[in-house]
């Protein structure tokens, strides 16, 4: 709340033009039944035509002021719940990205897109619309009901008495609605999620013949949304004649009463007239709380949630006393480092020294932890126990810019945004055409850009659809090295790229690299990825049960020589029969 308020004060200007022309106008809309009471009573009955056009044009002027206040309301309203809208969402998609690995891992996609969306599209509406409605309905009902006072206090006395029957069914109506739109929303994010995965997975589902089973999925995510609305359908149906049946009680009421003032000279047909026209002014503020109230209350429960998103702490720049470093040598130092995602360790007790220009290879099963290794490099997340040092500095000290900057990381599962090739590669830096080039060949990846209908112009679909596994691969190793010959990074760690690429494009990328100063982590499976390491370790369990280089490891005749053995064996063989 506390938060909305800056928003508020920054747009307030808007709101309290809005809230004015609103006022105005509905100040102005009072005049209609008194003219109306004077055509009747003075023009008609006494049969005096000379008033008419007088109170024709007053008409006419009153009409027209509030077109013009009618567009500057909405204007007013309309900008300034945008810009708050606005804020808050830039806001909320900048905080996002400060958050940690930890909370995505914690939320679903599905979740995170209404709350930025359909949440903050409810605060926009409430804004943009609500608040304003909000202040003019009130108005109508104070004003018009002083003016009933003023006409007849006896009529409106009794005609008042029905409105709390109309706000009874009005609140029940929103209470149950309430419940139901909450469900509704919930079963929305369902149906999105249900459909984007289904979407983004499609290959998968194809290639395993699941379309059946995801239509199904789908059919019913849609299924229930769609008895929901049925439901809140029924309630519609219970509640609204019934409001219609006590507003035109009202209405027979102030016909039949008033006609037997007017029959008894206490009132004059035009204010009967003047009158049923206030009444209906105060009935349909009071047919409108309930939904009133209710769209508050889902603006408030928008705004709750979104809080707990502002909520959720950001990553620590640095956690302790800052050490500015310049230039990043490269050296990597794991002093006894364990670390769990939740109970338990995925870990233990991890210690290695990787000098500058050196390489590091990781070996292990699946789930041996080799990508929490290199997670807790960039401090993704933060070590349980034990020390990384970057330059003998403690990775706590350095501002994760400077240390992200410095390292140039080729993920195991590819990500290419929707936009071009050139993009990709550049990810927003300022980079001269002979690196892209440069970076490209090395990367093996030159050729069969070129190839592209448009070359580094192509647009690479959603994800990279329309690209090889491979070539998708060396999209991002091309992304990697661009960064290390600007400069940026010193540190370059691939996890498991290879295993998309040949044994020859591998090669050739190897080598490639060696021209590279860079401090080189690898993770990979096959024993030709990391034979020329400076230092193997192989992880199990995440503890490392093997180290030392390649010649050591073969020489221990262990779990490496086993793997080895495996692959050259194959290898072998292969080449034997063909
Ligand atoms: N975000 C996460 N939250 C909870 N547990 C995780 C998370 N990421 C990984 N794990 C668990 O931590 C362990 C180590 O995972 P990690 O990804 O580091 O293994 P890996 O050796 O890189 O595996 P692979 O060769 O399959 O990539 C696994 O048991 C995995 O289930």
């Amino acid at each position: 709340m506390k938060r909305l308020k800056k928003y508020i004060k920054h747009n307030l200007h808007f709101f309290i033009s809005a809230i004015f022309c609103a006022v105005f106008a509905l100040s102005l809309d009072m005049f209609n039944p008194k003219i109306v009471e004077m055509i009747i009573d003075r023009v008609i009955l006494k049969n005096n035509m000379d008033l008419l056009p007088r109170l024709l044009l007053f008409m006419a002027l009153i009409t027209f002021s509030r077109v013009v206040l009618g567009y500057f309301k909405e204007y007013f309203m309309d900008l300034g719940g945008s810009r708050l809208a606005y804020e808050l969402r830039v806001d909320l998609f900048e905080h996002l990205q400060k958050l940690p690995f930890s909370f995505f891992d914690r939320i679903n996609t599905g979740e995170l897109m209404s709350r930025i969306k359909e949440d903050i599209d409810n605060i926009w509406f409430t804004f943009g619309f609500g608040l304003v409605f909000f202040i003019e309905q009130l108005f109508y009902f104070l004003i018009a009901s002083v003016i009933l006072f003023s006409i007849n206090w006896r009529l409106t006395l009794i005609v008042l008495t029905l409105v709390p029957f109309i706000g009874y069914i009005a609140y029940k109506l929103e209470r149950e609605n309430d419940e139901i739109y909450g469900e509704i929303s919930d079963q929305g994010v369902r149906l999105n999620t249900t459909a984007q995965e289904d979407i983004a997975g499609i290959r998968v589902v194809k290639s395993f013949g699941r379309e059946k089973y995801e239509i199904g999925k789908f059919f019913e995510e849609n299924r229930k949304i769609f008895e929901l609305n049925v439901k809140q359908a029924k309630i519609f149906a219970k509640y609204f004649p019934w409001m219609d049946f006590i507003t035109n009680i009202s209405i027979a009421l102030t016909i039949t009463l008033g006609g037997l003032w007017v029959i008894g000279e206490k009132m004059s047909i035009g204010t009967l007239v003047a009158y049923s026209g206030y009444v209906s002014m105060i009935v349909w503020p009071v047919r409108l709380g309930g939904w009133i109230v209710n769209m508050l209350a889902q603006c408030v429960a928008s705004l709750k949630k979104i809080e707990r998103l502002f909520r959720e702490k950001p990553e620590k720049e640095v956690i302790k006393e800052r050490v500015e470093i310049k230039e990043i040598r490269g050296e990597i130092i794991f002093k006894n480092v364990s670390f769990k995602y939740k109970d338990e360790y995925v870990l233990k007790n991890i210690s290695f020294h990787v000098k500058p220009g050196e390489t590091l290879a990781i070996m292990g099963l699946t789930g041996s932890g080799k990508t929490t290794i290199v997670n807790l490099i960039g401090r993704f997340y933060e070590p349980w126990e034990g020390e990384i040092l970057i330059d003998g500095v403690d990775i706590r000290k350095i501002d994760l810019k400077t240390l992200r900057e410095n390292i140039a990381y080729v993920p195991q599962d590819v990500f290419l945004f929707s936009d071009t090739v050139r993009e990709n590669i550049k990810l927003g830096k300022e980079v001269e055409e002979n690196v892209i080039k440069k970076a490209l060949r090395d990367a093996r990846a030159l050729q069969f850009v070129k190839n592209l209908p448009e070359g580094l112009e192509t647009i690479v679909g959603e994800r990279g659809l329309g690209l090889s596994g491979g070539q998708k691969q060396r999209l991002t190793i091309t992304r990697a090295l661009v960064r290390a010959l600007i400069g940026s990074a010193k540190i370059l760690i691939l996890d498991d790229v290879t295993s998309a690429l040949d044994m020859e494009t591998e090669l050739y990328i190897q080598k490639a690299l060696e021209k590279y100063h860079l401090t080189k982590i690898i993770i990979a499976h096959r024993v030709s990825s990391v034979k020329n390491a400076d230092e193997i370790i192989l992880l199990d369990n995440g503890e490392v049960v093997e180290r030392g280089t390649h010649e050591y490891l073969l020489s221990l005749k262990g779990r490496y020589y086993e793997i080895y053995q495996e692959q050259y064996g194959k290898y072998v063989f292969m080449e034997e029969t063909v």
